[in-house]
């Protein structure tokens, strides 16, 4: 007898919900074409790895999705990027406003020199909570989602500077989390750290994907392959191909791709 099919839809990735669509971006700082005709379609709680070697627009692209890129004075755009539906590169769309959505964590931890507390109710203070027991709990809920709070919840009132590269790290993520952002930019998040602490922030990313979505440039291949689930590989300010990442390590659709993930340059 033939099973009976249960009437389950199955989501594929490609029907999942964007987060941000790109589409026709151009970018040129001065003279200098740095991302040429990108098009992306960037999904809702995945890990999106940027890969590519030095200099091909990886930065660039991650700091356009906050518009930091517009702080280089001689930064041109044209084409769209659409999130959640709303272009953000249209000059009615206010800066402030995406930034309280869109939370970046950068190469070297960089946490300010304050307490622990004080570097994670840094934003909520400045969103004007006031209230002792709602920043305490945004602290600790913040810490305990960057799974760093069993390590400093005895000395929160130390100065962040006197923990380690890793842990440090950990805490710039907990000061993201604690704007409760919608999308997470990572630039290459553990390239100062060592191997555990490296572990610690791919673990964190894995179970953060859950509430965010996550965009991590990364020079690490193997970070990309083991945490991402799609890759963007970029070459001279192109996407030369976007998939899943899988398919991108095992069997790319592009030589260029190909030689690039075996290693044969970058
Ligand atoms: N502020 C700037 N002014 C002028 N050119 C810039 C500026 N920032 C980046 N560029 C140029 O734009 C191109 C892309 O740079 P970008 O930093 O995005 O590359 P990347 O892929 O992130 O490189 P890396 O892996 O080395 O960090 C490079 O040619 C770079 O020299």
């Amino acid at each position: 007898m033939q099973e009976k099919k249960k009437d389950l839809k199955v989501i594929t990735p490609s029907e999942k919900a964007s987060i941000y669509k790109t589409e026709n971006l151009n970018l040129w700082y001065g003279d200098k074409h740095a991302l040429k005709d990108i098009q992306l379609d960037i999904k809702q709680n995945e890990v999106t790895a940027i890969i590519g070697p030095s200099g091909c627009g990886k930065s660039t692209y991650l700091k356009t999705l906050n518009r930091m890129v517009e702080l280089v004075p001689s930064v041109r755009t044209t084409g769209e990027i659409h999130y959640r539906d709303r272009n953000i590169l249209d000059k009615s769309y206010q800066v402030e406003e995406l930034r309280t959505k869109v939370g970046m964590v950068f190469q070297k931890p960089n946490p300010f020199p304050k307490s622990i507390y004080d570097n994670i109710a840094y934003g909520p203070r400045i969103h004007g909570i006031k209230n002792r027991k709602i920043l305490d709990e945004i602290v600790e809920r913040s810490l305990r989602g960057a799974a760093i709070w069993d390590e400093v919840k005895d000395r929160l009132h130390e100065n962040a500077y006197g923990l380690s590269g890793g842990q440090q790290q950990r805490i710039c993520i907990a000061r993201c989390l604690a704007i409760e952002p919608d999308v997470i930019l990572m630039d290459e998040p553990t390239s100062a750290l060592d191997p555990i602490s490296t572990l610690k922030v791919e673990e964190l990313v894995q179970e953060l994907k859950k509430d965010y979505s996550i965009i991590i440039v990364t020079h690490n291949m193997q970070q990309a392959a083991r945490i991402s689930d799609k890759t963007a590989f970029f070459l001279n300010g192109e996407v030369i191909e976007y998939d899943e990442t899988d398919k991108i390590f095992s069997n790319p659709a592009d030589q260029r791709t190909e030689d690039y993930v075996s290693g044969r340059f970058g």
